[in-house]
């Protein structure tokens, strides 16, 4: 029977991590979870990203920091390295539902996970890092206004250990270690592919359980490049990936190539225009997710420890929404209907590759430019990834926007601030200083 006062949450600041997303949203239907969909995004994430999401989430629900109290405001002056921390703690004002569970973006559920409604707030698994702590990328927890309001004055007041929300959660949530056990959930509820491999006996184990895998660290599985042919991520170079992690990733990118790639194929690009840009809240009516999507992807046919939930459905099953296809054909029409909002092919030039690092631009704007809290969140157009796509490798890059000193102004203006890139308070003030030399 489907719940729907309970959700699992999850968010994307961006179009990279909205990859992340769809994929747990997709694995979260997989496995027939009765509970809503919820993601959550901010201005940056595309309008073709939020249609998209819209198409597996039962709510996607654009949050803007910059809409709220004054200190949040603060919280983001003197730290601005709170960003992504205090987006999250979002999730606490989805109180028209009475439990949640968050899951990171870069977590893929393996079996149901329903059951983790049973437990109270705040429940979390371990961090492998460090067990005295929980690691925030699965948690339940209630959501509260209080508790929201509560939160955020201890980052203006506390910060966070970490600069991250898992630092602020777990000084928050202090009693976590110690209070109460069933509040500690099992680490197969937030099995960290990349580092329990350590204790490889204990993997061996009990690895075939895993129910929540979480592609920790810096390395998530959209950054690896796949390979549709053999099913499996292309090897890096690094030498690093230990076999549990590359099932893991194959998983991943199993679930992204047979059931998301398609819903690029099927959005219109119309319908991406047609969208309402000024909508801050897309709920996925339009199409039912549980003809689209679900059972789709045919995870359960691999043999990955912890996909061990039989499937109703073969991996080319009838509810399949597209028709089976040749891979080469399937793949151009990929490529067709996803090339304006940015595909390409894979022998044309490749596209320079952003490193992830704060962007270098000057900074145009000056700092006592005041943030407009009622400013129009309108999204950007620009798809702000690129899927390569040929017939025996998938990629996903992120785009290198270089903006003309007119858009940063014109960004700046409408509040879209990269607090952790070249907005940074600290780079504020670093020109500042050279200003004032
Ligand atoms: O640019 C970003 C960065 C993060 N996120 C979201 O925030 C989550 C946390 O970031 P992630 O990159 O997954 O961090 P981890 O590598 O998992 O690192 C750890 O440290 C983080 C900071 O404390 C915690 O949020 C994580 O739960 C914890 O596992 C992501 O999954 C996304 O949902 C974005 O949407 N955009
Ligand atoms: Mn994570």
């Amino acid at each position: 029977m489907p719940v729907s006062d309970q959700a699992f949450v999850t968010l994307a600041t961006n179009d990279m991590y909205c990859q992340g997303a769809l994929v747990l949203g997709q694995s979260l239907r997989n496995h027939r979870t009765t509970r809503k969909l919820v993601v959550l995004i901010t201005p940056q994430v595309s309008r073709l990203l939020r249609v998209i999401l819209s198409r597996l989430f039962d709510e996607v629900i654009e949050v803007d920091l910059t809409d709220s109290a004054d200190y949040i405001h603060l919280a983001f002056l003197k730290r601005p390295e709170l960003g992504v921390t205090l987006t999250k703690l979002h999730c606490w004002t989805l109180t028209h539902y009475s439990k949640c569970v968050f899951l990171d973006a870069d977590t893929l559920v393996l079996s149901n996970v329903d059951e983790l409604f049973a437990r109270t707030e705040l429940s979390a698994a371990p961090d492998p890092g460090w067990p005295d702590c929980f690691n925030s990328g699965v948690f339940v927890f209630r959501p509260s206004l209080e508790t929201h309001g509560l939160l955020l004055q201890h980052a203006a007041d506390h910060g966070s250990f970490d600069g991250a929300d898992q630092g602020l959660l777990n000084s928050f949530f202090s009693s976590w270690s110690t209070a109460d056990i069933h509040k500690h959930l099992p680490f197969i509820y937030n099995l960290s592919s990349n580092t329990a491999y350590t204790y490889s006996p204990a993997f061996k184990q009990f690895g075939s359980s895993a129910k929540v895998v979480h592609f920790l660290g810096s390395a998530k599985p959209w950054n690896y490049k796949y390979n549709p042919q053999t099913g499996s991520v292309l090897d890096q170079g690094s030498g690093s990936v230990s076999q549990h992690q590359t099932s893991f990733l194959n998983l991943w990118w199993r679930v992204y190539h047979r059931s998301i790639l398609p819903l690029y194929e099927r959005i219109g690009h119309e319908e991406v225009h047609a969208s309402p840009g000024h909508t801050t809240c897309l709920t996925g009516g339009g199409v039912p997710c549980a003809n689209s999507a679900p059972t789709a992807d045919g995870m359960c046919a691999d043999s990955t420890p912890g996909a061990r939930e039989p499937c109703a459905n073969s991996p080319e099953g009838s509810r399949q929404p597209w028709p089976a296809e040749d891979p080469l054909e399937r793949t151009m029409v990929v490529e067709e209907s996803c090339a304006s909002p940015g595909a390409r092919h894979s022998e044309d030039p490749p596209a320079d590759k952003a490193e992830g690092g704060p962007r270098e631009e000057p900074l145009e704007a000056s700092p006592e430019r005041p943030v407009d809290a009622t400013r129009d969140p309108s999204p950007p157009d620009a798809l702000e990834v690129d899927l390569a796509i040929s017939v025996s490798e998938i990629s996903i890059e992120e785009k290198v926007k270089v903006l003309s000193p007119e858009e940063q102004r014109r960004k700046w203006e409408e509040g879209r601030i990269d607090y952790m890139g070249k907005d940074a308070f600290a780079r504020i003030q670093e020109k500042l200083d050279r200003f004032l030399q």
